[in-house]
């Protein structure tokens, strides 16, 4: 039997290799919804090929250029946040990837989870702004969120058969991005395009500046937190810039375990959407003698001060982690587009968690507009 498969986010980094894993698997997969926010013309073409029941447009101006371009079609299409909301609930999906990019995950994240259906998750801000909410509503559903981010589909990977609570600790392991080993006095300068050239992956933008900035590492410790119920304590950075151990877990009898494998996410892609099976594929595989050397440090978190604000953030709790994410996509973004450089983004999001009003223990709502007064903020200071 086919898993119904939406993929939310069907034309980015994850998305794209989600379908490939899925092309290479129709016994096991088929495709009911697709959805993007802008490109209409990969949308179409993905739509054509895969016949998915389904597909939206996040933005509703790009409406009718994808009822134009789908027009031959028996699909149904629809624009707009609201409508990728609804579509994540559908009763015809069995699994949901979550592989939009930033803060948008969060609201058909929770529809899935309210609608019992699994997710696959990729989109590790929603856990980031409201993962106490978000895995408390999961298991009041009894709904697997399978990580898909490789450093935790490592640790689920290396918890399976586990049992009871043995998890001392985990450790996270980061590339070091582009900038590994470099001063302050170097990152003043640096420019956007250097910061895009990840030395081991190649990802969507916004992550790509996270890994450069270390502040995916950030995202990712409070990622883990919630996905695998953790005190900030437990969850250790390790500098690795080979990118082939993936993460580890130590078990409180001081056992570690490591997953590892060549950096390709269309691994841990289709470990979630297999879940509890393993699947055969053809991708490249390892050999130990490509690597006479895999190398560990610490992070160097006086230069990177995303990781200790995020650090900071994960401590304090409450919506901090909220305030951190958005004032990091508002900057992120402004880097992007040259209006600020490299360390102002730390420091803009320092200030906006100072700014913004702290809420010990937030509902719903508050992370609405806990992310919309720290986008106000920080982008006050991008001016
Ligand atoms: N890429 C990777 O290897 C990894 C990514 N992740 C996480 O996965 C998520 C996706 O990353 P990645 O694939 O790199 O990102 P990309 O930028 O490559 O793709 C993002 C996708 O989300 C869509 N999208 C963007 N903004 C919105 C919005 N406001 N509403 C609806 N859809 C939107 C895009 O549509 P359009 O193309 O039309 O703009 C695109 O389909 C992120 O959270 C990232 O942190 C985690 C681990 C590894
Ligand atoms: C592929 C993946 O999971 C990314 O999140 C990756 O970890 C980024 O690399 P860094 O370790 O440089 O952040
Ligand atoms: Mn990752």
């Amino acid at each position: 039997m086919q898993k119904r498969i939406a993929i939310l986010g069907s034309t980015g980094s994850i998305g794209t290799q989600a379908l490939e894993v899925i092309k290479t698997h129709p016994e096991l997969f088929s495709i009911e919804v697709l959805t993007a926010n802008n490109n209409v013309e990969l949308l179409a073409n993905q739509a054509k090929e895969y016949q998915p029941n389904v597909v939206v447009i996040g933005n509703k101006e790009k409406y009718d250029d994808l009822k134009s371009a789908l027009s031959n079609e028996s699909i149904k299409i629809y624009a707009g946040e609201q409508a990728i909301e609804q579509v994540a609930a559908m009763s015809t999906i069995d699994m949901v990837l979550t592989s939009m990019v930033g803060f948008s995950g969060l609201l058909p994240t929770i529809r899935a989870v309210e609608a019992g259906i699994p997710v696959a998750l990729a989109n590790k801000e929603t856990l980031v702004v409201a993962g106490d909410l978000i895995m408390e509503l999961a298991a009041k559903k009894q709904i697997p969120v399978i990580p898909v981010d490789s450093e935790h589909s490592a640790i689920f990977q290396c918890l399976q058969g586990e049992k009871g609570n043995i998890i001392e600790k985990i450790m996270l392991t980061a590339s070091g991005g582009p900038f590994r080993g470099k001063s302050v006095d170097f990152l003043k300068k640096v420019t956007k395009c250097q910061a895009l050239n990840h030395p081991n992956w190649k990802m969507g933008d916004k992550i790509t500046i996270d890994s450069a900035s270390l502040m995916n590492k950030g995202l990712e410790a409070i990622e883990a937190r919630w996905l695998f119920n953790l005190q900030p304590d437990q969850i250790e950075i390790v500098v690795h810039p080979q990118s082939i151990i993936h993460s580890m877990v130590q078990f409180t009898d001081g056992s570690i375990k490591a997953q590892m494998g060549l950096p390709d996410m269309r691994l841990p892609i289709q470990y979630a959407m297999a879940f509890p099976r393993r699947i055969e594929n053809n991708f490249p595989r390892f050999n130990f003698s490509d690597y006479p050397s895999l190398t560990f440090e610490k992070a160097d978190v006086h230069v990177f001060k995303n990781l200790s604000l995020a650090y900071e953030a994960m401590r304090q709790g409450g919506n901090a982690p909220c305030v951190l994410n958005a004032a990091n996509e508002v900057v992120v973004d402004a880097f992007l587009k040259g209006r600020t450089g490299f360390l102002q983004m730390s420091h803009i999001i320092e200030k906006t968690i100072e700014k913004s009003t702290f809420i010990d223990r937030p509902m719903f709502q508050d992370y609405l507009e806990t992310d919309a007064e720290a986008r106000r903020i920080a982008a006050e200071m991008i001016k």
